[in-house]
């Protein structure tokens, strides 16, 4: 029996079990389809969602998927189940022993109702649950509370939990960012920033409407940056933030990514730098938008130099700052 031990569970977003249209469409139904995510009325989103996006989005995404598939599937998962066995190896050192760590994904698989079945049959009675996502949201941080609330109430486990709200500005978190680009420069050398190159710190968006309604995810971004900025010493016209990963019509977060590194090749920046804080693990937004297509963007307007710093990933820093969110 354990329930005097511990038991962790990571949970990111999800990615689509296979890439082929099929499975792309029930991911995107499913997570599109959650109020949180999308809050139109269902009698008006559901005819486009169903109507046209299921439709016309799939097929569109089975190439960039593909370009980025690993033998173990989608990265994201692939990632976040590589999280999940460092944290347990480094949980379970000498003196640490019975610290159990699981993984789930918010939209498609592992389940968390899945998931919490077999923290509950290995005879856990508490959860700590991390959702890997450093800047609160309620279009993520809080659909994995939603989650979990469902599937305790239909399948009454006899299980507690709690949850880390966000850790935008936790110490461990800017010290494992920090060191990842001094890393980077490290193998790579460090961008000329006295002749204008930059370090881009690229988030996820948001429609702006959703930060008018009280979601902190906009401020949580601009105060990880600024404390990076300030961790790495550097000025405040060597470093920029700006969100990408724009969907439908709405008015999101600016500076655009996309913008952003128009001006900058314009403006004849030379080298650019670009790293995604708001992404605990390399997915589709990353590998693909940041990696490919933006890279030609940049490249294409006259940009010479473009480097991704890859997430936090596997990092051993990173495994540190999620044992320190495992154990407060
Ligand atoms: C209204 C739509 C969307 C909101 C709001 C949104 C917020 C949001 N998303 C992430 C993290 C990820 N999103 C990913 C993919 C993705 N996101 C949306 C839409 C919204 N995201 C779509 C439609 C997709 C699928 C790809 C596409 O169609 O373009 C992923 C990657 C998934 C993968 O399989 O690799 C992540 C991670 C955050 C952090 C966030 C709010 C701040
Ligand atoms: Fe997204
Ligand atoms: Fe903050």
């Amino acid at each position: 029996m354990n329930s005097t031990q511990h038991a962790v569970l990571l949970v990111n977003l999800g990615s689509p079990d296979e890439p082929t249209a099929p499975a792309i469409a029930r991911y995107l139904a499913e997570f599109l389809g959650d109020r949180r995510v999308v809050d139109i009325p269902k009698l008006f989103w559901w005819p486009i969602l169903h109507g046209i996006i299921l439709r016309t989005r799939p097929p569109k995404l089975v190439e960039k998927y593909a370009a980025i598939w690993q033998a173990e599937g989608a990265p994201l998962k692939a990632i976040t189940a590589a999280q999940a066995r460092a944290l347990h190896a480094q949980m379970n050192q000498e003196g640490e022993k019975g610290v159990s760590v699981y993984w789930a994904m918010r939209y498609q698989n592992p389940a968390v109702a899945d998931v919490l079945q077999r923290i509950v049959a290995d005879g856990f009675s508490h959860v700590r649950v991390i959702p890997m996502y450093p800047q609160y949201s309620m279009t993520t941080t809080a659909t994995v509370d939603d989650a979990l609330k469902t599937a305790m109430a239909q399948n009454k486990f006899s299980l507690t939990y709690d949850l880390v709200e966000d850790y935008h500005a936790h110490p461990a978190y800017i010290e494992a960012l920090k060191a990842s680009v001094l890393k980077h420069w490290q193998a790579h050398g460090r961008p000329d920033f006295a002749a204008g190159d930059v370090l881009l710190l690229s988030f996820h968006g948001l429609p702006e409407r959703n930060v008018q309604r009280g979601d902190p995810y906009q401020t949580q971004c601009i105060h990880t940056a600024e404390l990076l900025r300030q961790a790495l010493g550097l000025t405040e016209n060597e470093v920029k933030l700006s969100f990408q990963s724009r969907f439908g019509a709405q008015k999101w977060l600016q500076p655009y990514t996309q913008t952003t590194l128009e001006r900058l090749a314009d403006k004849g920046t030379h080298r650019v730098d670009v790293m995604c804080p708001g992404f605990a693990a390399d997915c589709l937004e990353t590998l693909e938008e940041v990696n490919i297509e933006l890279r030609e963007v940049f490249m294409a307007r006259g940009g010479v130099v473009y480097h991704y710093l890859p997430c936090l990933n596997t990092e051993p820093e990173h495994i540190d700052l999620l044992r320190d969110l495992a154990l407060a």
